[in-house]
């Protein structure tokens, strides 16, 4: 194994922005003691260039003498590679956005901060770690623990921390701070100007991290264990996938080296949604996080065909897996006739109703189909080595092994424990009525059946039209006879969405780790989605998670979601509405216009929202895109797909309605609501579906209808 990467070697200087290896770099002018802007900002600048020795000092590091061969000299160079680019000062990124000051105790000594004045220790909270020469912190990592009282601390729960400073920045500029006094435990707690206002930027392009202001409730689930599995509800905007993002990133700051052997990945319901929150984690320091679709995880086959809601719906029921373990072992055979071994002169006999003995046993063992397939040999030979120590021999395991491999014992499993292919498998179940029948006698009624049943019988694996849902039950097949390795940490996002099948295709991916599920039943839209967070929990193999419940919005307006919350007793009675914590009222109209006026409408309502700043999301029901693509391209407007970078010159994404789960605009237009509604097999799921669209809206929300709207919305 290679070295782990060596800490830069620093050397104590009396110039605590110079180091020793790198070029020298400047300390920033003295600021005056009554300008603590200038304080702050001199502390930034000093804090840059003790990244940029940082990060000098590594591109330094001479490894020709630290490894011994090509492939340790090789990986050396690729965890250097990462560390200096983990070490890149981002421009547009402060290095720190907040500070805490701990009261120091008279003659307490100094414990590692920066001397914050008046006696207080400082520390200085970023997204990533910077030291000085002497290896003093001078910025702390948020992850750290003593980066946490900035996230709980509270005037009722000081935590020792006396003051909590933000900062404001323009660009890569320190412009502003804000103090809070936790020390005055009587006084009211409320958002300050700095946070309030980047909770209310305008929105451009992909998701950000939201680490300068993640909010107490949001800390407990990011901070949570890597042991439990934390499933959190919650409604449109509560910041759930960012709270999924930020938790991977503490996992693999708490626990480095375990994640870095067994993986993270994070789960998200289609491409566009992964495009859209890809950059969150690289701006957190974090270049290795793996990201997926289900349908990605499961693609034995190419997906050609799109199955009916009821066949998606057996097909993606949990009982599946019933029929399916016991399709793979329908193979295996009791043995009618013994299996003789020859060796040299000796015939060496084992009788059927003792193989019936060893098969028996494997099947009752909990192993894999493919793991009791390689034991069968050894267990035979075991029984023949038996034999050989009765007759006096003493053979070895050699002599166990080189029976094994004997073509009688070969034969003899050939014939009882057949090699199973798990594609295959899954094409007879699927095309062959009578071993459908046979393996889910008791499991699925025959209307069930037939609902799986491909109407023409698919002649090869190749030919075969398969689904989204076949793919997942080719994926179990598959565990049933190999196991799955399992990653350490899976974030499940949009997860309301999946089968019972999906969740145990997922849960087999993190079956020794932990994983964060994250979704909001009111906006599940498949009609095979798991009913409840219990049901969900447990098909994925956690039923003991906790379910965390957010319900702080800071994404769409307070107008705006109590329009949209007006659907919640006919999508997901029971389900508490949002509040918003956004102070800006928002912009919100609802527009009737004629029939054959719509397209015009929705074109002006797209210019108008193009006059302000931010992004803008035009929504419509899918069948309504090409109509509406059209009719903006007449306009002269240009408009961009879901999860393709928007520019200044194109703000302006066109949004099929299936895929607005999980993402955001400044200003949406939503196109006719009852289309929207319409498009979907059924009514619940057509007004699930337009309740996502119309929680899309940081700011504004324009509705433009013609044909009347859901009477739960008048
Ligand atoms: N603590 C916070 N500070 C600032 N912004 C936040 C905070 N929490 C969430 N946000 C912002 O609110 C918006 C919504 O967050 P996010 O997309 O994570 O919510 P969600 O619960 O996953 O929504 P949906 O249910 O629609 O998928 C994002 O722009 C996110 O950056």
């Amino acid at each position: 194994m290679p070295a782990p990467l060596p800490e830069p070697a620093t050397e104590a200087t009396a110039e605590p922005t110079a180091r020793a290896t790198g070029s020298p770099v400047p300390s920033p002018p003295p600021a005056a003691p009554d300008d603590p802007l200038g304080r702050e900002r001199a502390h930034l600048a000093a804090s840059r260039a003790a990244l940029r020795a940082m990060r000098a000092d590594v591109e330094a590091l001479d490894i020709k003498d630290v490894t011994a061969n090509w492939v340790n000299s090789e990986v050396l160079k690729g965890q250097i590679e990462e560390r200096i680019a983990a070490l890149a000062d981002l421009a547009g990124t402060p290095l720190f956005f907040g500070r805490l000051d701990y009261a120091r105790a008279p003659g307490a000594e100094f414990t590692g901060g920066t001397e914050g004045g008046d006696g207080s220790d400082a520390f200085y909270i970023g997204r990533r770690h910077v030291h000085d020469t002497d290896g003093d912190p001078m910025v702390v990592d948020w992850r750290a623990p003593v980066s946490q009282p900035f996230y709980r601390a509270s005037k009722k729960d000081p935590q020792g921390v006396t003051v909590r400073r933000r900062f404001g920045y323009t660009g890569g500029e320190l412009t502003a701070y804000e103090d809070e006094d936790l020390t005055d435990a009587g006084g009211e707690e409320r958002a300050g100007a700095l946070l309030q206002r980047e909770i209310e930027r305008p929105r451009v392009g992909p998701m950000r991290d939201i680490v300068a202001t993640i909010q107490p409730e949001q800390d407990e689930i990011v901070r949570s264990g890597i042991g439990g599995t934390v499933c959190v509800q919650g409604a449109p905007g509560t910041g759930k996938t960012a709270v999924g993002l930020h938790r991977v990133a503490y996992l693999l700051y708490a626990h480095r080296e375990r994640l870095a052997r067994t993986g993270t990945l994070v789960v998200g319901p289609n491409r566009s949604f992964l495009r859209y929150i890809e950059q969150v984690l690289p701006a957190l320091g974090e270049l290795n996080v793996a990201q997926a679709t289900v349908d990605d995880l499961v693609a034995h086959v190419e997906v050609r065909a799109v199955d009916s809601p009821r066949a998606a719906c057996v097909k993606g029921d949990a009982r599946m897996a019933e029929v399916l373990r016991r399709a793979v072992r329908s193979g295996v055979t009791m043995p009618v006739e013994p299996v003789v071994v020859v060796r040299g002169s000796r015939r060496w006999r084992v009788p059927a109703y003792e193989l019936e003995e060893i098969v028996r046993e494997l099947l009752d063992r909990d192993i894999r189909y493919g793991a009791a397939r390689d034991a069968l040999p050894q267990r035979i030979a075991h029984a023949v080595l038996v034999r050989m120590e009765q007759a006096g021999e003493a053979p070895d395991d050699r002599v166990q092994d080189a029976v094994a491999r004997n073509p009688a014992v070969k034969a003899a499993v050939k014939a009882l424990w057949p090699q199973v292919d798990p594609v295959k498998l899954v094409l007879r179940l699927l095309s062959d009525g009578e071993f459908l029948a046979e393996h889910a006698r008791g499991v699925l009624d025959e209307e069930e059946q037939a609902a799986v049943l491909w109407e023409k019988p698919a002649r090869g694996v190749k030919s075969a039209k398969w689904s989204a849902a076949d793919a997942v039950l080719i994926d179990e097949a598959a565990d049933l006879i190999a196991r799955t390795p399992s990653l350490g940490h899976v974030v499940l996002d949009e997860a309301q969405d999946l089968s019972p099948m999906q969740y145990r295709a997922v849960g087999r991916r993190c079956s020794t780790g932990s994983a964060t599920v994250l979704g909001d039943i009111a906006q599940g839209t498949t009609p095979w989605a798991t009913p409840t967070w219990r049901e969900a929990l447990a098909h994925l193999g956690k039923p003991d998670a906790a379910v965390e419940e957010l319900t702080q919005g800071f994404r769409v307006p307070r107008e705006v979601i109590a329009y949209a919350s007006r659907l919640l007793p006919a999508i997901a009675p029971g389900l508490a509405e949002a509040t918003s914590v956004r102070e800006a009222a928002g912009d919100f109209r609802v527009r009737a216009v004629a029939e054959g006026e719509l397209d015009a409408a929705v074109v002006a309502a797209c210019h108008e929202a193009l006059r302000k700043e931010g992004s803008i999301g035009l929504i419509a029901a899918d069948p309504r895109i090409p109509a509406l693509g059209a009719a903006l391209a007449d306009a002269g407007l240009d408009c961009v797909a879901p999860g393709e970078e928007t520019s200044g010159a194109a703000r302006l994404t066109l949004v099929p309605a299936t895929l607005a789960k999980g993402l955001e605009y400044d200003h949406v237009v939503l196109d006719d609501p009852a289309s929207v509604v319409g498009a979907e097999p059924d009514e619940r799921t057509g007004l699930r579906r337009l309740y996502v669209a119309l929680t899309r809206a940081v700011s504004g929300l324009t509705v433009v209808h013609a044909r009347p709207l859901p009477r739960q919305l008048d």
